[in-house]
C-alpha cells in the first residue's frame, strides 16, 4: 500500500468524524495520516486539543493526498460540502456515514461511483461501535476491504445487500444509543423516586443494560425467552411487564422506529437532489 492511500480525509470534523478517529488513533494510525476538514473554527481547535490534528477550514490539495475520504457532514450540508470538495477528491475511494443520503446522489455530486455507504453509532467512541455498511457496484473487492479495516477500529460492522435497508439501520442502531439512553433515564428517574440516591440508581440502571446486552449476545436463546426467564408467575416483573403491555409501550416503542426509518427516507429525498 501507498502512502497516499494509507492517508484518509475526513470532510466534517463532528462527533461521528471524531468516534472513528478516535478509533483509528487507538489501533496506532499515525495523527499525520488524517486530514480533516472542518469549517467551524471552535470544532477545529476542539480536534488539535482532542488527537492533536490540526483541521483544514476548507478543502484543498491536500485531499488529493488521500486514499480514502470519510463524509462525515451532516445530511443538509452534503451536497454543499460535496461541490467544495470534488474537484480535490476524484481518486478516492469514499465512504458515507450521512443518514438518508443515498449513493445515486453521492455519485451524481462526487462523480465517481468507489462509494460505501455506512450506518455507524456513537458507542464507536469507545470501541463499542455497530455499523452498517453498503457498496455500491463501483467499490471493488479492495475497497471494501480497506472500509472494513477503518470501521472495524470503531467496533462490529455488517453488510447490507439493499441500500433501502440502511434507513432501516439507522432507526435501529444509528439512533438507537438514544432510545438506550432514554430508557436508562426513566430507570434512573424511577429509581430516585423509589428512594435510591441518583447516583445509586444510575449505576443500577446502567449495569443492568450492558449486562444483560451481554447475557443477549452470549446467548443463542430467543429474546422472549431470556424476558421469560426473569419473569416470574405473580412477581415483580411480571407486575411491571403487565403495566407496560396495559400502556402499549413495545407498541409505540415499534412505531416510534417506523418514524425514525421514514425520516431517514425523507432526508434522502429532501437533501439528496
Ligand atoms: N451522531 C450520531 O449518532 C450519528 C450521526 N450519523 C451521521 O453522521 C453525520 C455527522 O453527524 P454528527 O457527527 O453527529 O454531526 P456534527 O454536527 O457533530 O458534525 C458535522 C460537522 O460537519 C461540519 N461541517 C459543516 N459544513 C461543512 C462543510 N461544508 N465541509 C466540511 N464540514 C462541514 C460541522 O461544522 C460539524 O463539525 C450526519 O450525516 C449524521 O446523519 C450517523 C450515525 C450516528
Ligand atoms: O439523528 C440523526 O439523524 C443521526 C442519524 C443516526 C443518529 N443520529
Amino acid at each position: 500500500m501507498t502512502d497516499k492511500q494509507q492517508r484518509i480525509a475526513f470532510i466534517g470534523g463532528g462527533n461521528m468524524a471524531s468516534a472513528i478517529i478516535g478509533g483509528l488513533l487507538r489501533q496506532g494510525m499515525a495523527s499525520t495520516d488524517i486530514e480533516i476538514v472542518e469549517p467551524f473554527e471552535e470544532a477545529r481547535a476542539r480536534l488539535a486539543k482532542e488527537f492533536g490534528i490540526r483541521a483544514v477550514a476548507a478543502p484543498g490539495t491536500e485531499l488529493a493526498n488521500t486514499g480514502l475520504v470519510v463524509w462525515a457532514v451532516k445530511p443538509q450540508t452534503f451536497k454543499e460540502a460535496a461541490a467544495q470538495a470534488k474537484p480535490h477528491a476524484a481518486q478516492a475511494l469514499h465512504l458515507s456515514v450521512a443518514a438518508g443520503i443515498r449513493s445515486d446522489s453521492i455519485a451524481a455530486w462526487l462523480g465517481t461511483e468507489r462509494i460505501v455507504r455506512s450506518m455507524p453509532n456513537t458507542p464507536a467512541l469507545v470501541g463499542k461501535g455497530m455499523t452498517a455498511l453498503f457498496a455500491r457496484d463501483g467499490a471493488g473487492a479492495d475497497d471494501k476491504a480497506r472500509v472494513e479495516r477503518v470501521i472495524a477500529t470503531t467496533g462490529e460492522f455488517l453488510w447490507v445487500q439493499a441500500e433501502a435497508q440502511l434507513d432501516a439501520v439507522t432507526a435501529l442502531s444509528g439512533s438507537g444509543p438514544a432510545y438506550v439512553f432514554y430508557f436508562l433515564e426513566a430507570m434512573t428517574q424511577a429509581g430516585v423516586e423509589l428512594g435510591l440516591t441518583a447516583e445509586q440508581a444510575r449505576r443500577l440502571a446502567v449495569g443492568t443494560f450492558a449486562g444483560a446486552s451481554e447475557l443477549a449476545r452470549a446467548s443463542t436463546d430467543p429474546l422472549e425467552l431470556l424476558r421469560e426467564r426473569v419473569t416470574s408467575k405473580g412477581g415483580t416483573t411480571y407486575a411491571a411487564l403487565t403495566s407496560m403491555e396495559q400502556d402499549q409501550v413495545k407498541a409505540h416503542f415499534v412505531k416510534a422506529l417506523h418514524a425514525a426509518s421514514r425520516r431517514a427516507e425523507e432526508l434522502g429525498d429532501e437533501f439528496g437532489r
